[in-house]
């Protein structure tokens, strides 16, 4: 068995406004191995997205630990939690957040020169991921020319410029047509045989997380296998 590459353990979280107190994880536990797909399913406000920005480290849990190749993140400080996410963890948000000032080829190069590369050691592999999810006709368009599919698309360019370890992805195929669903599905699944890539994704469609590794939902705070 391979060693898992990512691990969460027993972690949780409440939301405590002063009026009210909602405890979204009671105690998740979760390992992740080099090469998996992961799906997350789960109705609508049962903590999904609190869950991957946990993992992703973006948020702090009311309790738990995260591990990453065996070392606990948790003591880890803020500006070396930043250099592990550029360099170890891809995203995918709901809302994209990619930057509206930039074309969607400097978008992609972004994280390669927060990373420090310079500018001509970015653009060639920031082109071939361009091309890779079909945006590279719209390379030098600004975010906000670009369709919801293909700033989708750019999203998930970018969340591989820097050969992450894990992909956290929060439905990035939910403004995607079957079609493109489907390109960014077999590219993804084409990284985790080729090199590893572990990828945790939240999905409602069944059809994609049917040709996942694995299935997981997450139900009153805690995540259970399905099938
Ligand atoms: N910052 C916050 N403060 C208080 N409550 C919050 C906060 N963020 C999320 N919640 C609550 O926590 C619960 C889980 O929210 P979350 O966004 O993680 O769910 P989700 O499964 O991703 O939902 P969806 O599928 O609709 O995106 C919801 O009831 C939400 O209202």
């Amino acid at each position: 068995m391979t060693a898992p590459l990512f691990e969460a353990r027993g972690i949780r979280k409440i939301y405590d406004s002063g009026i009210d107190r909602i405890e979204v994880l009671k105690g998740i536990d979760l390992s992740l191995s080099p090469g998996e797909m992961t799906a997350v399913l789960g109705a609508s406000g049962s903590g999904k997205t609190t869950l991957l920005q946990i993992l992703g480290t973006l948020a702090a849990p009311s309790e738990g630990q995260l591990l990453f190749k065996g070392e606990r993140l948790d003591s880890r400080s803020e500006r070396e939690l930043a250099a592990f996410r550029n360099r170890c963890l891809g995203f995918i948000f709901q809302f994209h957040h990619l930057l509206p000032e930039f074309s969607a080829l400097e978008n992609v190069m972004m994280p390669a020169l927060i990373g420090g590369r310079s500018r001509h050691q970015a653009i060639e592999p920031a082109r071939r991921l361009l091309a890779a999810v079909e945006v590279d006709h719209r390379e030098r368009h600004r975010v906000g020319e670009l369709s919801g599919g293909e700033q989708q698309r750019t999203a998930l360019a970018r969340a591989l410029m820097m050969e992450p370890d894990l992909l956290l992805a929060d439905e990035p195929t939910g403004n995607l047509d079957s079609r493109a669903g489907n390109l960014v599905f077999d590219l993804l699944h084409d990284l985790c045989r080729q090199r590893g890539l572990a990828v945790l994704m939240v999905t409602h469609n069944q059809e994609l997380a049917a040709r996942m590794d694995r299935r997981l939902t997450l139900r009153d705070g805690l995540l259970t296998a399905t099938d």
